[in-house]
């Protein structure tokens, strides 16, 4: 589908739905001082996506996450939300950037309903109908009316995402949704995250977790710099990068002989394994030729490409996954 933009701000009305719940071009910010935070950055963020939006620490993922929420200014390009400018996507844009402050000795439900009072567009007649959704959809009704301080982490984000959730969102923005949580919390959120799109939400999480994303994610980008270096479906991303098979064996030599006389590419024999591209050959054929050819094969094994093997073969850099 065609994607398009609006000059941001532009007013309500003026551009028909776009295809895209996100999409921006040309999107650059400069803070004063000169630095380049986002470069020249062309998203399109697929309605239903989970979307992942992937880079190191410092690569520009919050500054674009204000500027898509109207937080701060671009200083060039343009951009749509829900094929709308920002100020009139918000009503349906449920944002968790900074975590909001709860209050510890209150419930889960009184600090929604603080929440929801502050939003002057909000029904006062049915925010408890509101609170009662939120705190279901994000599987806290039971814990409803636990104090804030006793919830578990990965209860504090799954709050702070219902805040985000308080009325019907068609997007959902989260900036490093698991930054902080333990590994119990950080699987609650990963759930949560699934859980809401599965309900035709879509939703744009950002992270410095290359693992995370793979995991949670059906598109991503890749940021680096403040410049985006890539973004596709997580499969359209791995696939230019060739999978390897890894056999694992005390006959080296052997090994390698028979890998090429296959016909496999780019054979490398090392300590205690060979390693080659798979191309298009059978992983049961190789392992029926090495067991013919007499080779003792301890273990035999397909090795997909990461979305770091993609990361490092598009920026020639490792990916420091603690910044
Ligand atoms: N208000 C500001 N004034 C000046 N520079 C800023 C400002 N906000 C961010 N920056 C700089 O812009 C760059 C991008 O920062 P940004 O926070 O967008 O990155 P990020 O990928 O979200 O990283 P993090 O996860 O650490 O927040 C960084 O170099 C940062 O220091």
């Amino acid at each position: 589908m065609t994607a398009i933009t609006l000059e941001a701000g532009a007013p309500f009305g003026a551009a028909p739905p776009s295809g895209d719940a996100i999409v921006t071009h040309g999107l650059t910010k400069r803070f004063r001082g000169g630095q380049i935070a986002v470069d020249a950055l062309d998203l399109a963020v697929p309605r239903g996506s989970v979307f992942g939006f992937l880079g190191p620490n410092g690569s520009g993922k919050t500054t674009t996450i204000r500027m898509l929420l109207g937080l701060v200014a671009p200083t060039a390009g343009t951009y749509s939300v829900l094929g709308l400018s920002a100020a009139h996507a918000l009503p349906l844009v449920g944002a968790l950037v900074e975590g909001p402050a709860f209050y510890p000795y209150l419930s889960g439900a009184a600090n929604l309903m603080r929440f929801d009072a502050a939003d002057p567009t909000a029904e006062r007649a049915t925010a408890k109908r509101r609170v009662a959704d939120a705190l279901e959809r994000v599987g806290l009704s039971a814990a409803a009316g636990k104090r804030y301080r006793n919830y578990s982490l990965g209860m504090r984000q799954r709050l702070a995402i219902a805040a985000a959730l308080l009325g019907p969102r068609e997007l959902l923005i989260l900036d490093e949704p698991t930054n902080g949580l333990d590994p119990q919390g950080t699987r609650e959120v990963r759930t949560l995250v699934k859980e809401i799109a599965a309900d035709g939400t879509t939703v744009f999480v950002s992270s410095h977790l290359l693992a995370e994303i793979e995991q949670m994610c059906t598109h991503a980008a890749i940021m680096r710099t403040g410049r985006l270096v890539a973004q596709g479906t997580i499969a359209s991303l791995s696939s230019g990068r060739v999978a390897l098979v890894k056999v694992e064996t005390p006959d080296v030599a052997d090994a390698a002989r028979t890998l090429g006389t296959l016909g496999l590419a780019d054979v490398r024999p090392g300590n205690g394994a060979v390693t080659a591209e798979l191309g298009g050959h059978a992983p049961e054929k190789i392992n029926a030729a090495l067991v013919g050819d007499g080779v003792a094969v301890r273990g035999l094994a397909v090795v997909r490409p990461s979305l770091e093997d993609v990361f490092v073969g598009l920026t020639g850099e490792g990916f420091d996954v603690d910044g």
